[in-house]
C-alpha cells in the first residue's frame, strides 16, 4: 500500500512525540511492505513565528492533499501568558478541524493491565476500565457566535450554539461504536441548565428511538459525569458529548490509564482523518526528553485502523506499546524510579512493532 501522510508536529513535545509515531509508522512500513511519504507542514505557535498564521494555506494544502493527518500538539507559554494576543496558537487547531471537516474526536480509554497501579485511583477501581468518548469537534462554545467582549472591556462572553444536524452526525458515529462494543451509550450534558444540552438530550433521543432502538441510551449530567468516571469508570462504554465537556472529562479519565501521555484520538469527519494525542505541547517538558511519546504513537495505531484499514499493523504497534509497559520502557509520567526517555522508547517500540509485524508477514 502506498499512502501519504501529512506531519503536523507543532510546537512544544509536539516534534518529540511525532518522530516517535514516525518509527513505529515506519517499522510498519518495512515490515508489511508498505510506502509511506510524509509531507511536513508548519502549525500552531511555530507557524505564527514563521508565517504569522498558526495554521497557514499551506499547511491547510498539504493536509488536504493526504491520505491521513499526523498532529502533534500546539501552544506556547507566551500565548498562554499574554491575553490579549490578537494570534493564538489554539485559533489554528481549531480553524484546522473546522476547514478539514473534523466534526468527530474519537478517544479511547483503557486501563492496561500493568498500569492498574500506576493511578492514583484504586487499583481495583481503575482495573478493566475500556471506554470510548465520541467529543463532538467543530461545534459549541468553542467555536459559537456572538464571541467577545463589551465596549469597554468589563464584559466577555461566549457562546453555546449546537444544531441538531450538528449532534445527529456525531451521535450516529457514537451509536455505531456501540454497536460494535458493548451496546450502551451515555451521553453527557448538562441539560438541566443549557438549553443547547436540552437540545442534545431531545435529539439523540430521538435518533436512539428511531435508528438505534437495540443500543441502551443513558443520559448523565456533565458534573455527575466528572465524578462517575472517577468512582466507576468501568460503568462507561461510548460516552457522547459536546466539545468542551469531552475536552475536559477525557483529561480527567487520563488519570485511570495512569498518564495523559497514554491517551490517543483520531478526529474524523467528511474529509481527511487526523490523529493526535490528547495532551498539549507540554511546554515544560519540551526538548528534555521526558514526554511520553507513547499518546502519539497509539494514534498513529489508529490512523492505519480507520484512514488505511490496516487493523493488523494498527494491533501491532498498540502490542508493541503494552510489551514496553510490561518490560518496564517507560517514560517518567509512569515511572518516576526506572525511567527511560523519549527516545529511548520510541526506538524501542519501533523495534517490537517491527518484530510483531514480520513475524506475521
Ligand atoms: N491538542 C493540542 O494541541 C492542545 C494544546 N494545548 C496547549 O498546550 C499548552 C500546554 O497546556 P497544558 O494545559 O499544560 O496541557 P498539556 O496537556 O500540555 O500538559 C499538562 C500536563 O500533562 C502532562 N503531560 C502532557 N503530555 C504529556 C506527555 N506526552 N508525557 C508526559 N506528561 C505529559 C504534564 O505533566 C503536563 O504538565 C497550552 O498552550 C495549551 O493551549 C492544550 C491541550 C491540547
Ligand atoms: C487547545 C484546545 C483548543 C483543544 C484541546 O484542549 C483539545 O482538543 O484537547
Ligand atoms: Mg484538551
Amino acid at each position: 500500500m502506498e499512502k501519504k501522510i501529512a506531519v503536523l508536529p507543532g510546537d512544544g513535545i509536539g516534534p518529540e512525540v511525532t518522530a516517535q509515531a514516525i518509527k513505529a509508522l515506519d517499522a510498519v512500513a518495512k515490515s508489511a511492505g508498505h510506502k509511506f511519504e510524509y509531507e511536513n507542514a508548519l502549525v500552531g505557535a511555530s507557524a505564527i513565528d514563521a508565517v504569522g498564521d498558526p495554521f497557514p494555506a499551506e499547511t491547510q494544502a498539504v493536509c488536504e492533499s493526504a491520505d491521513a493527518i499526523l498532529f502533534g500538539a500546539i501552544g506556547h507559554p507566551k500565548y498562554d501568558n499574554d491575553p490579549t494576543a490578537k494570534v493564538r496558537p489554539e485559533q489554528g487547531l481549531l480553524r484546522m478541524r473546522k476547514v478539514l471537516g473534523l466534526f468527530c474526536n474519537i478517544r479511547p480509554v483503557t486501563c492496561y493491565k500493568v498500569l492498574e497501579d500506576a493511578s492514583p485511583l484504586k487499583a481495583e477501581i481503575v482495573g478493566g476500565t475500556d471506554f470510548v468518548v465520541f467529543r463532538e469537534l467543530t461545534g459549541g462554545i468553542y467555536f459559537g457566535q456572538p464571541r467577545g467582549r463589551s465596549e469597554d472591556g468589563s464584559i466577555a462572553f461566549d457562546s453555546m450554539v449546537y444544531s441538531k444536524e450538528e449532534i445527529i452526525r456525531v451521535s450516529r458515529l457514537a451509536f455505531e461504536a456501540a454497536r460494535r462494543r458493548g451496546n450502551r451509550v451515555t451521553l453527557v450534558d448538562k441539560a438541566n441548565v443549557l438549553a443547547s444540552s436540552r437540545l442534545w438530550r431531545e435529539t439523540v433521543g430521538e435518533l436512539a428511538k428511531e435508528e438505534y432502538p437495540d443500543v441502551e441510551l443513558e443520559c448523565m449530567f456533565v458534573d455527575n459525569a466528572a465524578m462517575q468516571l472517577i468512582q466507576n469508570p468501568k460503568g462507561f462504554d461510548v460516552v457522547l458529548t459536546g466539545n468542551m465537556f469531552g475536552d475536559i472529562i477525557t483529561d480527567e479519565a487520563s488519570v485511570i490509564t495512569g498518564s495523559l501521555g497514554l491517551l490517543p484520538s483520531a478526529s474524523v469527519g467528511s474529509k481527511v482523518g487526523l490523529y493526535e494525542p490528547i495532551h498539549g505541547s507540554y511546554p515544560q517538558g519540551a526538548g528534555l526528553d521526558i514526554a511520553n511519546p507513547c499518546a502519539t504513537i497509539l494514534s498513529a495505531a489508529m490512523l492505519l485502523e480507520t484512514s488505511f484499514g490496516l487493523t493488523a499493523e494498527a494491533n501491532a504497534i498498540r502490542k508493541a506499546v503494552e510489551i514496553s509497559l510490561e518490560e518496564g520502557y517507560v517514560t517518567k509520567d509512569i515511572n518516576a524510579e526506572r525511567f527511560y526517555g523519549t527516545e529511548a522508547v520510541g526506538d524501542y517500540i519501533a523495534k517490537k512493532v517491527e518484530e510483531l509485524v514480520s513475524a506475521e508477514a
